[in-house]
């Protein structure tokens, strides 16, 4: 079964509060901030708690992300140095305008990995993509290392680098489809940008709707009330699964009369049709049914 990574939640590295609690939201990825979420004069005191939280044994079966600042500043390699020590699942590299940005993050974890005993190749990297550059090259960056898990589309830069601002979402087209067609090309997860309202929960829906269609495996998140909301919108319905039960059924039953498309009701059923009510049937196993 392919890991769920529908919730990232972001969680300031400087805030030793929410470091220490906030396990019990039950995210798929919880992500430690280095970067923006910390002011200057915090960096250092951050990094600490991090790799504090990063110990922690409640945060057993949440996958643990930090996204650290960019290597080209005065913290990236000491962030980098303290969440790969500190096991973390995944890097973030924010800002990954092209592959070189991740060629060197990559030889850089792999000389910590072997320094400190971790298995070589067992921290995994994501890379936020938040400028029009980054936009252009994201296939070239989604299939640039093996260890990449998956690209993140980060909207507040974006925009600010496209010259516009955040709005109903004509602003993020053109880049959601680059971004997740390049995470297809790869083989690799999609992540959609935070939705910055965080007591606006239909418009949030509304943005999740959009997002799961497209294809999106998940998204950013801000606050942990977004993640009950972002799990039962991702799960799918009754109705989705009874429809894949009775497509099985009928795919099971061509297959024993030698048959290789069939009709449902008066609608095709094929390989792909039967592809996808497994992954209904799948996913409503992992993460329950819509309610
Ligand atoms: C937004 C708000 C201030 C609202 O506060 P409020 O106080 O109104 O929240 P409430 O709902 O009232 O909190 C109820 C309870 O939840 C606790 N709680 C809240 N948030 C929690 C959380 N995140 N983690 C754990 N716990 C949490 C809270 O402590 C309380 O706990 P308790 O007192 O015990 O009941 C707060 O959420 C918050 O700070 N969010 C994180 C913001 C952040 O990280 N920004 C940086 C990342 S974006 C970026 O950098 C742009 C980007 O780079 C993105 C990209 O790259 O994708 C780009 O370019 O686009
Ligand atoms: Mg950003």
């Amino acid at each position: 079964m392919k890991k769920l990574r529908r919730s990232m939640l972001f969680i300031p590295g400087s805030n030793a509060a929410m470091l220490a609690t906030s396990f019990v939201y039950r995210p798929d990825s919880v992500m430690f901030d280095l970067e923006d979420a910390v002011s200057l004069r915090e960096k250092d005191s951050a990094r600490l708690l991090v790799m504090h939280a990063l110990q922690l044994s409640a945060y057993d079966g949440i996958e643990k992300v930090v996204r650290i600042n960019p290597l080209d500043t005065l913290y990236g390699l000491s962030d980098l140095e303290a969440a790969v020590r500190g096991g973390a699942d995944v890097i973030r590299l924010p800002k990954t305008d092209r592959p070189e940005d991740l060629y060197e993050l990559e030889e850089q974890i792999t000389r910590i990995e072997k320094e400190c005993g971790r298995v070589e190749g067992s921290t995994g990297t994501m890379a936020a993509i938040e400028s029009a550059t980054g936009v252009v090259n994201a296939v070239d960056i989604a299939c640039c290392s093996k260890r990449l898990i998956g690209i993140a589309l980060a909207a507040f830069d974006y925009v600010m680098d496209m010259q516009t601002e955040r709005g109903d979402g004509t602003e993020l087209f053109y880049a959601r489809c680059a971004i997740l067609h390049a995470a297809r090309v790869a083989g690799i997860d999609a992540f959609d940008v935070v939705y910055p309202d965080v007591n606006n929960d239909e418009g949030f829906l509304e943005e999740v709707s959009l997002i799961r269609k497209l294809g999106f495996n998940g998204k950013s998140l801000i606050n942990p009330r977004q993640i009950e909301l972002l799990h039962n919108a991702y799960a799918p319905s009754q109705e989705d699964v009874d429809y894949a039960h009775r497509v099985i059924t009928a795919a099971r039953q061509a297959e024993d009369k030698g048959l290789g498309v069939i009709a449902l009701n008066g609608k095709m059923i094929d390989a792909p049709i039967i592809n996808r009510a497994h992954s209904v049937i799948e996913r409503a196993n992992a993460s329950g049914i819509r309610h």
